[in-house]
């Protein structure tokens, strides 16, 4: 039992975050990973753009007869449900089989699973083609671990992250995916371990889209680290959170702030990530 203990505490002392951090964020740049999104109209932009800016190759590509095709060429996936319609889900789908078929990594941010009975049978469908990450806000983890609709607000979330933890270790646990929930405090869960990050702003909030924005992110930095789901979750949460830091400096408001907040991610440097990466571990 002692040295189980032991064993344990090395595992949580042994990640040096920022460093990790750091590491993957140069990764990214140096390798540049094709990420394909299939995502709703209103992130494409935001999200293409993060992903340039953190050096990776966004494409936005989801007609079902061209899957066959990209997707064998892709180093990533991303899945968001945000403007859903029964056409899009064929395409969603196939891709998500693909990718697990080729052993790509694929993420999945189900916005507004809350919302309807559509968006939560769609997102369990995809939960069953085993995503490596689920990331969503805490309304959303709480609606997708429950399978419950009605606690939510449209898209937004009515719930802290810190409301979700178990609802989040739930989720990861039953679908073996690491599980993401964003808020004030970002929570990252396998099932066992729940990591915080401490990064951001509260006006990233009032930008649409930074959610879909860090979840395309995310999928960067697992396409360049694919074994290590949490860390390399957790690293691309931080590395946003740093640049909504450092792009505030600059801002007068949400308008600026997404633009400062691109210009900032595509500037990070070494210092900044070690002086401000601010990751613990919760449980
Ligand atoms: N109060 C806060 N303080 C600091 N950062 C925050 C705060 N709220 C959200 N964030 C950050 O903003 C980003 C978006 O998170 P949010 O929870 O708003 O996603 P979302 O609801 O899915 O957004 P969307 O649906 O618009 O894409 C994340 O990087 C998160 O860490
Ligand atoms: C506002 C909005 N509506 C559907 S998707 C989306 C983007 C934020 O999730
Ligand atoms: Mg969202």
């Amino acid at each position: 039992m002692e040295e189980v203990e032991e064993k344990e505490e090395q595992k949580t002392v042994s990640v040096q975050w920022p460093l990790k951090v750091w590491s993957l964020t140069t990764s990214v740049r140096t390798s540049s990973p094709l990420i394909q999104c299939i995502t709703n109209f209103v992130s494409m932009d935001i999200m293409a753009n993060t992903l340039l800016a953190a050096g990776a190759s966004p494409a936005m590509l989801h007609a079902l007869q061209e899957l066959q095709d990209f997707t064998p060429h892709i180093h990533a996936l991303c899945i968001n449900i945000g403007t859903l319609s029964p056409d899009w889900l064929p395409s969603m789908k196939s891709a998500a089989q693909a990718a697990a078929q080729l052993g790509k990594p694929w993420v999945l941010d189900p916005v507004a699973v809350f919302a309807s009975e559509f968006r939560l049978r769609a997102c369990l469908e995809l939960l069953g083609l085993r995503p490596s990450v689920v990331r969503g806000n805490a309304s959303e983890v709480i609606a997708l671990a429950n399978a419950s609709t009605g606690t939510g607000k449209g898209v937004d979330s009515i719930h802290e992250s810190t409301d979700a933890v178990d609802a989040a270790k739930s989720l990861a646990r039953a679908s073996g995916a690491v599980v993401a929930v964003s808020g004030a405090v970002d929570i990252i869960t396998d099932g066992q371990q729940v990591i915080g990050v401490h990064n951001g702003v509260a006006m990233m909030q009032k930008i649409t889209a930074t959610g879909c924005a860090v979840t395309a992110l995310i999928a960067a930095f697992i396409a360049v680290d694919p074994s290590h789901p949490l860390e390399a979750t957790a690293s691309a949460l931080s590395v946003f959170g740093v640049a909504g830091e450092m792009g505030m400096e600059f801002a007068r408001g949400p308008a600026s702030l997404r633009m400062h907040l691109i210009d900032a991610l595509h500037g990070l440097d070494q210092a900044a990530i070690l002086s401000r990466v601010k990751i613990t571990s919760i449980e």
